[in-house]
């Protein structure tokens, strides 16, 4: 898998326990792993190829740490993303404040980072309709609102989603892949173009959950994840099963 070509880095963030991993497990193995909660340690790096239009577009996709001690190191995580995919708990309430707090971020330091806003869970609403606690239109104004004065729009899409179900998992992926494909179009029209990345080898080695590699343990002297020829990077992930392989289709 070396020399893999990544077009498009797409980043994971929202607060621990919303389902992110379980997003990402079910768009690329498409299946919903039940069994005790393992929270990501670090980082989880997954590569998926698909289709738009008669385009090959594939998706670098970064899991990060939802727990707030990982938050230093999930700012290096988002760094150059094309795309993030934020999400919240539709029954979580103060999973939508922190969904807010990365809108903010990305909004103020990633010009050109594309913003999915991502309900998760939506199969326990459909099991009982109370359970819910962030409202679908109160994120629709909040996604066409301004972050604050000073920042610009925020522009996100809205999407709610079920890992355990499938419910609008790939649309929401394949929505990302085909809004590179325009963004790219239009800036090869300007002129701004940047060409793909690609992913060494070694992004490919994980360490076991809870054996963090020196880098992450000292963020700041390591240079953002970016994903070059030359510079892997190792991977802490999730206990097995949560173990994620590159490139799949
Ligand atoms: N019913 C239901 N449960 C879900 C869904 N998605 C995730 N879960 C459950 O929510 C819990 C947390 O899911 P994870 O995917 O591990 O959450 P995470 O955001 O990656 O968590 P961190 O790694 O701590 O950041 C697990 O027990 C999942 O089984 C879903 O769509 N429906």
């Amino acid at each position: 898998m070396s020399g893999q070509r990544v077009d498009v880095k797409v980043v994971m963030l929202g607060k621990e326990y919303v389902g992110k991993t379980s997003l990402v497990e079910r768009y690329v193995h498409d299946r919903f792993l039940v069994g005790p909660y393992q929270n990501t340690i670090g980082a989880a790096f997954v590569a998926k190829v698909m289709c738009v239009g008669d385009r090959t577009v594939t998706l670098g996709i970064w899991d990060t740490a939802g727990s707030e001690r990982y938050e230093a190191m999930s700012r290096i995580y988002y760094r150059g993303a094309k795309a993030a995919i934020v999400c919240y708990d539709l029954t979580d309430s103060s999973s939508f404040e922190r969904a807010k707090f990365w809108v903010k971020e990305l909004r103020s330091l990633e010009e050109g980072c594309q913003i999915y806003l991502c309900g998760t869970k939506s199969d326990l609403l459909e099991e009982d309709r109370r359970r819910r606690r962030v409202d679908f239109h109160d994120v629709q104004d909040y996604a066409d609102s301004k972050c604050s004065k000073a920042f610009e729009d925020i522009k996100a899409q809205l999407f709610e989603t079920s890992s355990k179900t499938g419910q609008s998992v790939d649309e929401l992926f394949q929505k990302v892949a085909e809004d590179y494909v325009s963004v790219a179009a239009f800036q090869v029209m300007t002129g701004v173009y940047s060409p793909p990345i690609k992913i060494s080898s070694r992004l490919m080695h994980s360490s076991p959950a809870g054996d963090l590699p020196d880098h992450h343990h000292n963020s700041a002297e390591q240079p953002p994840l970016s994903l070059t020829e030359d510079k892997g990077v190792d991977l802490s992930q999730k206990a097995n099963p949560y173990f994620y392989s590159c490139c799949h289709h």
